[in-house]
């Protein structure tokens, strides 16, 4: 039954999805003479953890129960108190944690100090899935880099377009669907003047019933060329639109284009340089990125090594033509042993169209 309950908190855990950035998802549950007392899950940083919600809920139910939880209970007092208090308080006998929280000021502190107050504490049950739900907050809470998700939508032959740059639509409903929940998710969505030139985005996250939140839009923008009277520029949205450029922006075009959008000057030199710009981003707590093309942004980030997980959509359809774009341009590679190889693959099938998801090798 232990298993089931860690499930349950994993599910918790999930329902937050989206809405925790800086921090992880955290499910609890309280079990008490083979009873579920208490369940919790943490909603949005600064707001209680997890363990707070199922122990408020148990009560004095929670004495002498057990407690699982998806991540490490917190000993510091961050923007809220110890977990650990509230659970020595409680009077919990055992605690099953799924992972140890790699967060410096909690690793290994938290499961210490229950011990040291003759708590039970057993660790590692279901942590594989454990990690995978905090994928993103595990990078970056390591690095302070953002988690960087890389999204194409190509025919069969990887194009993104026709050679005269037509490509709505590629995929269908679902697929597209399943993109909007991808914006749902991350914290900021990253895309090329190019993209923003030849389809003018939104960009925003078109969920039915408003149930998702746009992401923060991201313009890679080396020569700030970007037309004040974009799209992105010109959104009424809660999430803001950060145009990123390099020093051969104009004084001028720069504070024309800030009556909008924050213009970041990431570096000197032609191009934007995608370490740097990560760094920042990562800076400004934005904890996971979701690239979104086009073809040569894509590439760079390919060629440097930058992508942490891959969302490749494939629709069942050829358009051909070596003058139609692939979804990475600019630099290829000669050998295969330089070749990007994915692991943990899955396929989906999204209506007639198929999503591949999968992770650089030896990233
Ligand atoms: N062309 C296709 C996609 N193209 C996605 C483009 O990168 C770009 O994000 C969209 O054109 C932006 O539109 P907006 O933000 O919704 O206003 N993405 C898809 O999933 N399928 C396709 O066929
Ligand atoms: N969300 C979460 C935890 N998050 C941990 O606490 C840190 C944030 O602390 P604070 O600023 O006080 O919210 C976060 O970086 C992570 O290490 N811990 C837990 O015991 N349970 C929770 O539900
Ligand atoms: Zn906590």
């Amino acid at each position: 039954m232990d298993v089931g309950y860690m499930k349950m908190a994993l599910e918790l855990a999930r329902k937050a999805q989206g809405r925790t950035s800086p921090n992880p998802m955290v499910g609890a549950v309280v079990v008490k003479d083979g009873n579920i007392v208490g369940t919790g899950y943490h909603q949005k940083a600064g707001t209680p953890h997890a363990e707070v919600h199922a122990l408020n809920e148990a009560g004095e139910r929670a004495y002498g129960a057990d407690l699982y939880v998806t991540l490490e209970p917190c000993n510091h007092l961050g923007r809220t108190p110890p977990c650990t208090e509230a659970i020595i308080r409680a009077g919990i006998k055992r605690v099953f944690v799924a992972l140890r929280d790699p967060n410096p000021l909690v690793s290994g502190k938290g499961i210490a100090r229950l011990k040291a107050h003759g708590i039970e504490v057993q660790e590692g049950l279901l942590e594989d899935e454990a990690r995978k739900v905090n994928e993103v907050f595990l990078k970056y809470i390591r690095t302070k880099l953002p988690f960087v998700a890389l999204k194409t939508a190509t025919s069969l032959d990887g194009k993104i377009a026709t050679e005269r740059g037509e490509s709505r639509w590629i995929t269908g409903q679902e697929a597209r669907l399943r993109g909007h929940w991808l914006r749902n998710i991350y914290d900021a969505i990253l895309v090329g003047i190019g993209t923003v030139m030849a389809d003018d985005p939104s960009l925003t996250c078109r969920l039915p019933d408003q149930e998702g939140r746009d992401p923060i839009r991201i313009i890679v923008d080396s020569k700030l060329s970007i037309d004040e009277g974009a799209r992105v520029l010109n959104l009424h949205s809660p999430a803001p639109t950060i145009i990123a450029t390099t020093a051969q922006a104009t004084a001028e075009k720069i504070s024309r284009i800030e009556k909008n959008a924050p213009v970041l000057v990431v570096n000197e030199g032609k191009e934007v340089h995608l370490p740097s710009l990560l760094k920042m981003l990562g800076d400004m707590e934005i904890t996971s990125v979701l690239v979104e093309g086009g073809g040569r942004l894509n590439g760079s980030f390919l060629r440097e090594n930058l992508v942490d997980k891959f969302y490749c959509f494939l629709a069942p359809k050829i358009i051909g033509g070596t003058k139609a774009p692939g979804s990475f341009g600019g630099e290829g590679i000669s050998s295969l042993r330089d070749v990007t190889e994915l692991i943990d693959v899955v396929v989906e099938h999204l209506g007639t169209d198929l999503l591949v998801t999968g992770y650089p090798k030896g990233k």
